[in-house]
């Protein structure tokens, strides 16, 4: 096993600063930070590889954030695996796994101070899940700093890429756009990567959460990727969207309840106002989905034109 088990900040800091030092002699390297809840699967493995190609010294870190879970049961069920997380970041070259409990995370208690994630962070999941996004932008704003090493990184590449590198998956779309805008509007020295979702061959987007669902649910579940799909094919030939027509083929799946599908823009995830019913789709879009199936909330998304 080559990666390295810390729990304590101090004892991640100074190992992670010990090994860029090692490993670029002295001269400055470049750091990636794959922060992630854990019950690891492709996915992650995904964002922990490529975090591993493109940098010298990879830290992933895994912690359930209480501040993003409005639901304690959500909480208290979501799937803790730290021995297979371990050998899963072992596989994809990982050089630390940061697992601190929660005290380690947050000393004196919920912090006092946090992140707001405004009008963005109210939509969508945000609308579903109040407070979430303020929860996530938090723990990710101090799991940037934490990460960090205080000394040992290059100066900026002549591509003008930042030294320290931070990996998302683009799965969780409103949060990678979140994320971009918080490192954005707060001068975070850090480039943001945005990962592609890792699908099962039936099309179904991995999630920690898909372990909750039965043999039927999960195959009511592959119609959010259909439908996306479908926009999709609709989106390329220029045709009209008719977005109605397929939240009804989504609310006819048994067992589904559709929370939203929208088709927004990439950047701003505004909701596109103009050619997502009747009239020919034009430009670029994100196609945004949520559905409950089941007990299970799962989302997904996929670019359309
Ligand atoms: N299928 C996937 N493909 C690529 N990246 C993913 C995938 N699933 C999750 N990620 C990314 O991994 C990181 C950590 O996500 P997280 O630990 O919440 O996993 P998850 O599977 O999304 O769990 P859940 O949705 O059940 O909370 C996030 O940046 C997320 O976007
Ligand atoms: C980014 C994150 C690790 C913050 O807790 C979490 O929201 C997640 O796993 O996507
Ligand atoms: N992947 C998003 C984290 C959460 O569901 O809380």
């Amino acid at each position: 096993m080559s990666t390295t088990l810390c729990t304590s900040i101090a004892e991640l800091k100074a190992a992670a600063a010990a090994l860029l030092a090692q490993r670029t002699a002295g001269k400055g390297g470049t750091l990636g930070l794959v922060p992630t809840m854990g019950a690891l699967h492709s996915g992650h493995a995904e964002l922990a590889t490529t975090a591993a190609a493109e940098n010298d010294v990879v830290i992933a870190t895994v912690f359930v954030n209480p501040l993003q879970f409005g639901d304690a049961t959500d909480l208290a069920r979501y799937p803790r695996t730290t021995q297979a997380d371990l050998e899963l970041l072992d596989q994809a070259a990982v050089d630390f796994m940061f697992a601190p409990p929660v005290e380690e995370m947050y000393p004196h208690g919920e912090p006092l101070i946090r992140v707001t994630a405004g009008t963005m962070g109210e939509l969508y999941e945000g609308a579903s899940r109040p407070g979430h996004f303020d929860g996530a932008l938090t723990v990710v704003a101090k799991l940037l700093h934490l990460g960090r090493p205080e000394t040992g990184l290059a100066a900026p590449a002549a591509d003008g890429r930042s030294a320290y590198r931070a990996y998302f998956g683009q799965k969780d779309a409103q949060q990678l756009a979140l994320v971009r805008k918080m490192v954005a509007d707060l001068n975070f020295p850090v480039d943001i990567v945005g990962v592609p979702t890792v699908r099962d061959a039936d099309g179904l987007a991995l999630s920690s959460r898909n372990r909750f669902l039965s043999t039927q649910e999960r195959e009511s579940a592959l119609v959010l990727s259909r439908a996306l799909r479908l926009l999709q094919r609709r989106a390329d030939a220029r045709e009209p969207l008719d977005i109605a027509s397929v939240q009804d083929l989504v609310n006819s799946a048994p067992g589904v309840e559709l929370d939203y599908l929208e088709v927004v823009d990439p950047v701003t995830l505004a909701v596109r106002a103009e050619n997502c019913q009747d009239t020919p789709f034009t430009g670029q879009a994100l196609a945004l989905i949520a559905a409950k199936v089941g007990p299970v909330r799962l989302i997904d998304n996929m670019p359309l034109g």
